[in-house]
């Protein structure tokens, strides 16, 4: 057709819809037509988000699509109806939410593999994960794509290397266990509980702030007192982990005044990772090897100017984040698996003995810890099923299609359950709910796309070793001067909504002194 004759006959397309619709009852008819037409297209979907029937998933309803599902699912049970999803619909789910679009759910490593690590720079953080933790992550590591990302991973890979693990950050993790093992035997000697969750926290902090800013945050000092920066970091870490799952978290935050909470943790916190930088800019550093702070404070940018104060207390809180939340929960979790009542008390009379075979008496080194792998499996075992960071999700930026066949459009969102995977009968085998460290110890090590507690591909865990070395030292201080009995062994802890994964109520156990340990206290 040639273009005059396409002008001609699109205007009288034109001429004929203009003489339809100049009578009142067919433009009503025509609204109708078209509203009708709406209802169809988005009988699954949010409106205005592509409908993918092909794929299964819960019944959404017209125009809002999943939002009843989501508003319903209280955040302390999400983690489950993301298993009960997979369970009915299969590897692959997808849900479409107002204000958050379209979410495919994948489950099989073929397709996280994919996303995290073959297609990598076909998925970002993107804009989401950004302006929702914006208060607590800034524009650090976490949440930062491209070149920005980059070179702050890095410059961070700088601090996680053999030596420094060998010549200081053991010695650091030895001395503040020294410090969980007295305030255990004080509570020993009296009889009191001890909420663990709350003196990991303590002890990761403090271990982190030593060798990342050169400060101790002084919580072992007084375990029983709550410092004002922990419990700061805490309520914003609860309060902003909402976010993730509300479509309407901006009005829930106004309506509840939840926003005005998070501004202020997030000025106390801000306040208090400035002080930091100050105090380094004032007194300088004087250490053996630079830490985190030091390294930053040096770097340059692409334009070759420092970095502002607000990109440091970006980074410092970053690694907050990653240096005390995920390796504190992570033990809490795995003392609760080995004690429970249904467990076997073989599990902890294994890595008593590892622990007096392989040290023989003496403190923890980098060597000894790499012996461990009992307490490894004990520890790695304990991220399977109650990974740290437990659902995650990455922004489309480039159309590609999954190894399962699902294609996937710029825009749409890929989530994956860490949690969820821990417990498919398909990756682990029928066993895959019970906790059995043993599984680590025989035949091949669980691929990384199996075991996603430490994520993969560009983006894995900067922190793997120094949390698995962290760990080991401190499990193996603690069981092999110390017996521990949980308060309520039948009961299995409640999680609370969170980035990561911390129990709702802490973890208390008793203590009792281990009369063959020979470890002074
Ligand atoms: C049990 C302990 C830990 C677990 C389960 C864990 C898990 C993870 C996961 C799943 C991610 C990916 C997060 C995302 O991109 O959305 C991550 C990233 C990261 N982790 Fe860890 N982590 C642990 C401990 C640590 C520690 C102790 C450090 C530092 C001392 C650390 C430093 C980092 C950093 C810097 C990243 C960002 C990597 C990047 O985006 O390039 N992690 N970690």
């Amino acid at each position: 057709m040639t273009t005059l004759s396409k002008l001609a006959s699109s205007s009288s397309i034109l001429q004929l819809l203009v003489q339809i619709l100049s009578n009142r009852k067919n433009i009503s008819k025509a609204l109708g037509v078209y509203i009708l037409y709406i209802l169809i297209k988005y009988k699954r979907s949010v409106l205005g988000v592509r409908p993918r029937d092909e794929i299964p998933g819960p019944p959404g309803y017209p125009l809002i699509g999943n939002a009843l599902d989501v508003i319903k699912t209280p955040l302390d049970k999400v983690l489950q109806r993301q298993v009960y999803l997979h369970e009915t619909y299969g590897n692959t789910y997808t849900m479409s939410v107002p204000f958050v679009g379209r979410i495919i759910n994948v489950r099989s490593p073929a397709d996280v593999e994919h996303v995290l690590k073959h297609n990598f720079w076909a998925y970002e953080k993107g804009s989401r994960f950004k302006t929702g933790l914006m208060p607590i992550v800034g524009e650090g590591i976490f949440s930062a794509d491209g070149q920005h990302w980059k070179w702050q991973r890095k410059l961070a890979s700088l601090i996680f290397n053999v030596r420094a693990f060998r010549d200081y950050t053991s010695h650091v993790f030895v001395s503040e266990a020294d410090l969980v093992l007295s305030y255990l035997g004080s509570k020993a000697d009296t009889h009191e509980p001890v909420d663990l969750l709350s003196l990991f926290y303590k002890f990761t902090l403090d271990s982190f702030g030593h060798i990342a800013y050169g400060t101790s945050f002084d919580c072992l000092k007084n375990p029983e007192v709550e410092t004002p920066f922990a419990a700061a970091f805490d309520r914003l870490n609860h309060n902003v982990s909402g976010r993730f799952m509300s479509p309407i978290w901006q009005v829930k935050d106004w309506y509840t005044g939840n926003d005005k909470r998070v501004a202020a943790d997030s000025q106390f916190l801000k306040k208090f990772a400035l002080d930091l930088i100050h105090t380094r800019r004032t007194e300088g550093w004087h250490g053996k090897h630079k830490d985190l702070l030091q390294l930053f404070m040096e770097t340059t940018t692409d334009a070759d100017e420092h970095l502002t104060d607000d990109m440091l207390v970006d980074s410092i809180m970053n690694f907050v984040i990653a240096g005390r939340d995920t390796t504190a929960q992570a033990l809490s979790w795995a003392f609760y698996l080995m004690h429970r009542s249904k467990a076997s008390p073989e599990i902890v009379e294994n890595l008593h003995s590892e622990t007096e075979r392989v040290l023989q008496g003496d403190k923890p080194t980098y060597e000894s810890t790499k012996q461990q792998k009992y307490a490894e499996a004990c520890f790695y075992e304990a991220l399977r099923l109650y990974p740290s960071v437990p659902k995650n999700i990455k922004t489309c930026v480039e159309d590609n299609v999954l190894p399962s066949g699902t294609p996937v459009y710029k825009g749409e969102v890929v989530g994956w359950s860490s949690w969820a995977m821990g417990r498919d009968e398909q990756i682990w085998g029928p066993d895959a709910k019970d906790y059995n460290p043993e599984r680590w110890l025989t035949g091949e090590k669980p691929s990384s796309a199996k075991f996603v507690a430490f994520h993969l591909g560009p983006r894995t865990c900067l922190g793997q070793q120094f949390a698995t070395i962290e760990a080991i030292t401190l499990m193996s201080m603690m069981v092999s001067s110390f017996t521990f009995e949980l308060v309520d062994p039948d009961t299995e802890p409640e999680y609370m909504a969170s980035l990561t994964l911390p129990m709702a109520k802490g973890l208390p156990v008793y203590v009792k002194r281990r009369n063959t340990s020979a470890r002074a206290l």
